[in-house]
């Protein structure tokens, strides 16, 4: 690994290095039927989103930052015999296949795939169309899920890289997801930390780990200075995984501070990212029709959990935390209620800063991202019709992996 390849030290520091997914043939396994269990609310049109997603690597690239694709970096570390069974393996293993010898055979025909196409498997997920009718004794399970379709199932949200690691300071957390739709996605990110180059040999901490029992997920990390973080204790995230990764980032690194922030668990909110984000030293993004719900906690290192201490308001939290003399809270939807609801959903809230007041949005928030104008924020948009449908933006998009100090 290069020397200090991971490294986290603010949230709107020049990018210079992000780890991305390209969608593809995962999307077109949604049907109207799986919508809700894969976590979608609408079919995208792939050709399209992909077109989107290429441009939105694009504008990165153009800034020079680095952009790694999780289906490059998978093909590569796979090449290594071992590394592939034993990924192998855990994919049917962990796939709930309930049958030992549709396990087997599924072993033998993934271990005949060369790292390209196994990759795509891993990712698109096996169609039971696909797999060749061989000669073999039915099980219960067999008649139980006839309607099924899949032997191994698509992963269409690991585009959403943010949500699967994140990197904090020098260090890594490997998320532990709260659905089942998106627990495999986890589990390359590690392969890809235990085996890649690029990563290899890092013997900086793992924050967390997907095979841990509470859930956290990326999108409601937020990494504010180089001494404190934000962590959304939301729907997707719980109050457990908060203290245990707080309490290792106080003992082992520079992180002084955690606020926690409570929001409305629903899905509309689903990360705090999806309602709040950085965009400058000084300067948030938040969606106002959640302003007055959310709550604010300060940890700080204890015993063995932290301490916690409720404080008086989330813009009160800001500024004592990161020890700034004011701080601006721009509300999303340029003050109209229904136009902040309506661009809210499509993710008005969820900028991406690739450095201090410079911010990637939808080019659909037509409001939002004229008030961010008027608040001195260069707003880059890009298309995103498609992109969106997955109910995620440009910050749940990426997974930065490298910033410029502040
Ligand atoms: N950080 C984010 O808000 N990520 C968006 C994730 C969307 C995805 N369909 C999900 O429900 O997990």
């Amino acid at each position: 690994m290069k020397e200090g390849f991971f490294d986290i030290t603010s949230e709107i520091g020049k990018l210079e290095a992000v780890l991305l997914h390209r969608p593809g043939k995962e999307l077109e396994r949604l049907t109207p039927q799986y919508l809700q269990e894969l976590l979608f609310d609408d079919i995208p049109w792939l050709k399209k989103m992909r077109e989107e997603h290429n441009n939105f690597a694009k504008v990165m690239k153009d800034r020079d930052c680095s952009v790694y694709y999780y289906e490059s970096l998978l093909e590569e570390i796979l090449l290594d015999r071992e590394v592939r069974s034993s990924f192998i393996k855990d994919i049917v293993y962990n796939g709930n296949i309930d049958n030992v010898e549709l396990e087997r055979v599924l072993i033998e025909f993934l271990l005949a795939k060369d790292s390209k196409e196994l990759v795509e498997i891993a990712i698109a997920g096996l169609h039971k169309r696909d797999f060749p009718d061989i000669d073999r004794e039915f099980h219960l399970v067999d008649y139980i899920r006839v309607d099924y379709p899949f032997y191994i199932n698509p992963l269409p949200n690991l585009y959403f890289t943010r949500d699967i690691g994140a990197v904090i300071g020098q260090g890594l957390s490997i998320n532990k997801m709260n659905t089942p739709a998106r627990d495999r996605e986890t589990m390359f990110l590690k392969y890809i930390y235990q085996y890649h180059p690029l990563f290899k040999n890092n013997e900086k901490p793992l924050w967390y780990d997907y095979k841990e029992t509470h859930s956290i997920e990326g999108g409601d990390i937020l990494v504010l200075s180089e001494e404190v973080i934000a962590i959304g204790c939301s729907e997707r995230t719980s109050p457990a995984a908060i203290e245990t990764i707080s309490q290792r980032l106080f003992q082992q690194g520079s992180i002084e501070k955690v606020i926690a922030i409570e929001i409305p668990f629903t899905r509309a909110y689903m990360h705090l990212d999806t309602v709040f984000t950085m965009v400058d030293y000084d300067k948030f993004t938040i969606y106002p029709g959640i302003e007055d719900m959310v709550k604010a906690y300060e940890l700080t290192v204890g015993k063995t959990t932290p301490k916690v201490r409720p404080m008086k308001n989330l813009k009160d939290a800001l500024k004592t935390t990161l020890r700034l003399p004011d701080v601006q809270l721009i509300q999303s939807g340029g003050g109209d209620e229904i136009t902040a609801a309506r661009e809210q959903w499509n993710d008005s809230t969820n900028t991406l800063a690739i450095a201090p007041g410079v911010v990637i949005t939808y080019d659909r928030n037509e409001a939002s991202n004229a008030t961010l104008r008027k608040h001195g924020i260069e707003v880059i948009e890009i298309e995103g019709s498609e992109l969106v449908r997955g109910r995620g933006g440009p910050r749940c998009m990426s997974m930065p992996l490298k910033r410029q100090n502040q």
